[in-house]
């Protein structure tokens, strides 16, 4: 079976120019990760601050270059130097941030958020647009009244769900998911994750979830990678990684965090097993 995603060896270094009192540095962000997702399932990254969780979502989401190695996107090599992208190409991959109060813009109203990718990667009239962002809206639990208001109109959890449809627009095979839910509040963060999985479900999505969290990766993923200093030191099917890590770091970062799990994902987590 082809991987939706395929990670060799991708190495990335930063040059960090010198000034007056600081030599010029390179910071080896990224020393040569290896990592394979298939379709309709979840890898979470998992580590912690710097540890190139983020530079690895860029990477994948084709906004940043690798420095080296190779990256296939359904089999398809990608040209990691970003020259010779297809637009399809692009389409395939999305990325939701953190932030959904940075990543909303504050002027448009959310039927032209939903409806700019279609503007720009497609020849849809502006009657299907409208279309099919309200048919959007819906799927991520928003309604049409919400069509013409503006972001600051809605609460953290609604822009999540907005940044979310948007990324949809496209009809992705992967979704990157950059810390999604950290900026929200608990019961919240249990209600976008739910959203996350019915959304996987219905439309078969692939996901590269990055998070610090331990126990929204617990409930998220299928696989996780644990990353330190800019490398995966371990990878693996999450109750493996769970129930016997076996990378030091990986040990001292489960020891060190706290079950802090929220009610309505252990009962979905119920669900899921029955
Ligand atoms: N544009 C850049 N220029 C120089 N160094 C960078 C740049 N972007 C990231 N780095 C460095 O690369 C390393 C990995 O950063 P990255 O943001 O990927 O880590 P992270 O695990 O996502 O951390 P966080 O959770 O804090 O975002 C860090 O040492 C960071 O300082």
């Amino acid at each position: 079976m082809t991987h939706v995603l395929e990670a060799r060896n991708l190495v990335r270094d930063y040059h960090v120019p010198g000034s007056l009192f600081k030599k010029a540095r390179t910071v080896h962000a990224l020393k040569g990760v290896s990592f394979t997702v298939d379709e309709g399932k979840t890898l979470a990254i998992v580590g912690e601050s710097g540890c190139g969780k983020s530079t690895l979502g860029r990477i994948i989401t084709l906004i940043d270059p690798a420095t080296a190695g190779e990256l296939l996107i359904e089999g398809k090599k990608v040209d990691i130097a970003r020259d010779g992208l297809t637009p399809e190409m692009r389409r395939k991959v999305q990325i939701v941030f953190q932030n959904p109060y940075g990543s909303l813009n504050p002027r448009q109203k959310i039927g032209d958020i939903l409806a700019e990718p279609l503007i720009i990667n497609t020849k849809a009239p502006a009657d299907e647009r409208r279309e099919r962002a309200m048919a959007m809206l819906k799927k991520v639990g928003l309604d049409e009244k919400h069509y013409n208001r503006y972001p600051h109109m809605f609460s953290g959890g609604q822009r999540q769900r907005i940044a979310i449809a948007r990324a949809l627009m496209l009809n992705p095979r992967l979704l990157v998911l950059d810390e999604p839910v950290s900026a929200l509040d608990l019961s919240v963060q249990a209600q976008v994750l739910n959203l996350l999985a019915d959304l996987q479900d219905e439309f078969q999505l692939t996901y590269v979830f990055i998070s610090h969290d331990l126990s929204v990766v617990r409930y998220i993923a299928d696989h996780v990678m644990v990353m330190y200093y800019g490398e995966a030191v371990e990878y693996g099917s999450r109750d493996e990684v769970f129930a016997d890590p076996k990378h030091s770091y990986t040990k001292t970062l489960f020891a060190a965090t706290p079950r802090a799990d929220v009610a309505s994902i252990k009962a979905r987590l119920a669900r899921k097993a029955a």
